[in-house]
């Protein structure tokens, strides 16, 4: 560690506290997670979902893992460094975001989702704080809970943001999949359009009333799996009609309220795949325009973090604590420390790309027509545990730095719709519901509360 400055604590998660830290022999700016617990042998860091699954992972839209440090019991992953979350942005926001910018970040989450389902993983805890920006590239990152879509249930000790978490989660189902990450991007694609959580519960029982009251209580019909989870469990839906959510989003288009439809859907089997997501309308008019082609007027950019927004309420509060379940304590598999091995010596782990790079294709709406220029990351092998980035990281950023477009708008500043109302969040659930335990705006919003 002592190759790395650490200058600033850039977030608090439940494992980890992030730094964004300096590199001194490079000059290179990273993030540095350390782990809040320790480790006492290498075998048990090898053996971490975030270490065996990021190694994995190469794409211009999942979060680089460069390296992974064991210095006297203390874990560190050593990533590249993002400037800001989703969320920040949102919370320094004081207008809507375009409709176009909106369109720009899901295009590229949807991409990384993509590339991780076809590696047959799934990230099991996306929300605003996990998608990390840096210009007009955005990233998916903290992959703790990431699961291999093959690896044996039941997923007993399942964690995850609640405000993000699908309902079958919510229900105990001890079988699911990458449908999980669907409903979230849902979500966070009808927040990033309004600024206001879609299902902001207060509770594991009010997040499923909140569900209720946006997209109504599931039927025999929409979801017959859900009503016997939901049986099992002794639980019995509120029965509420919901409402469309074009009035809940009212600057959506309909290609957007249509696609946010599909990926909140009651039944996981009824949503659409990542590959299937980059297919839909909302996303035709995506591709990529390589730096060299890309009209400057065009850019969409990415809001500056920093100034809060005037209507933004100003008590909202979202929580980092830790994640909650509704099962009970017993069925968390406890960490084991193992034996203790070789203490105060750093280890660094090589992160081999071979298996990330076999099949290397960024997935794009095959209706859009693709650049021929598009750097190719096939073939491309590297090993960052010096802290140096060859051939395939050089083709990473190339790839980073490929903006997605709107050809819809070419030439063009994009527009922004009129902002919200103050205080006037006109499609929350609650204000249809009006239960006196829920949130209004300008109240607190508990964010991951246990
Ligand atoms: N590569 C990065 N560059 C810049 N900031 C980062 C980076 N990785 C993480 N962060 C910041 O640190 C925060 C917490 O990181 P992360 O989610 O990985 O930690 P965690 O302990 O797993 O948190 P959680 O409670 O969400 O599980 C992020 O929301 C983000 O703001």
């Amino acid at each position: 560690m002592e190759r790395y400055k650490l200058i600033k604590e850039v977030g608090n998660g439940t494992f980890g506290s992030v730094w964004r830290a300096l590199n001194k022999q490079t000059g290179e700016v990273v993030a540095i997670k350390k782990m809040k617990r320790k480790y006492y042998s290498w075998e048990e860091c090898i053996n971490l979902r975030e270490v065996k699954s990021l190694r994995k992972m190469n794409h211009a839209n999942i979060v680089k893992l460069k390296e992974v440090i064991r210095e006297n019991d203390n874990l560190y992953f050593v990533f590249e460094y993002m400037e800001c979350n989703l969320y920040q942005l949102m919370k320094d926001r004081g207008k809507l975001f375009s409709e176009a910018e909106v369109r720009n970040w899901c295009f590229q989450v949807f991409q990384g989702l993509s590339y991780m389902q076809q590696r047959g993983y799934f990230h099991r805890d996306l929300k605003p704080e996990n998608l990390l920006v840096s210009k007009h590239i955005i990233k998916i990152a903290d992959f703790g809970l990431a699961r291999e879509i093959n690896s044996s249930p039941p997923y007993t000790e399942y964690v995850s943001t609640r405000w993000y978490r699908a309902p079958e989660v919510l229900l105990q189902a001890t079988t699911y999949g990458s449908s999980v990450d669907m409903w979230a991007m849902g979500a966070i694609m009808a927040e990033l359009l309004t600024l206001r959580p879609l299902f902001p519960g207060s509770s594991e029982t009010d997040e499923i009333y909140k569900i209720c009251s946006v997209i109504g209580s599931p039927t025999e019909i929409k979801w017959a799996e859900g009503l016997k989870l939901a049986n099992a469990i002794n639980y019995q839906f509120p029965q509420l009609r919901g409402v469309p959510l074009s009035t809940l989003i009212p600057s959506a288009s309909k290609d957007a309220i249509n696609l946010i439809t599909m990926l909140c859907s009651w039944d996981p089997c009824k949503r659409p795949t990542a590959l299937e997501v980059l297919q839909h309308p909302f996303f035709q008019s995506c591709y990529y325009v390589p730096p060299s082609l890309r009209p400057k007027a065009a850019a969409i950019r990415t809001p500056p973090a920093g100034t809060r927004g005037s209507l933004e309420p100003r008590s909202v509060k979202r929580y980092s604590g830790p994640t909650t379940t509704l099962k009970p304590p017993g069925a968390l598999s406890p960490q084991k420390a193992q034996s203790i091995s070789n203490p105060g010596v750093q280890r660094k782990l090589d992160i081999s790309q071979q298996d990330a790079t076999k099949s290397d294709k960024i997935l794009r709406n095959p209706a859009v027509k693709q650049p021929r220029n598009r750097p190719s990351v096939r073939n491309s092998t590297t090993k960052i545990h010096t802290g140096k980035v060859h051939g395939l990281a050089d083709t990473a950023e190339k790839l980073a730095n490929m903006t997605i477009g709107s050809s819809k708008q070419p030439g063009r500043q994009t527009m922004h719709p009129p902002p919200m109302r103050a205080g006037g969040w006109t499609g929350h659930s609650d204000m249809f519901l009006g239960r006196p335990q829920e949130v209004h705006p300008g109240r607190t919003y508990t964010r991951k509360v246990a």
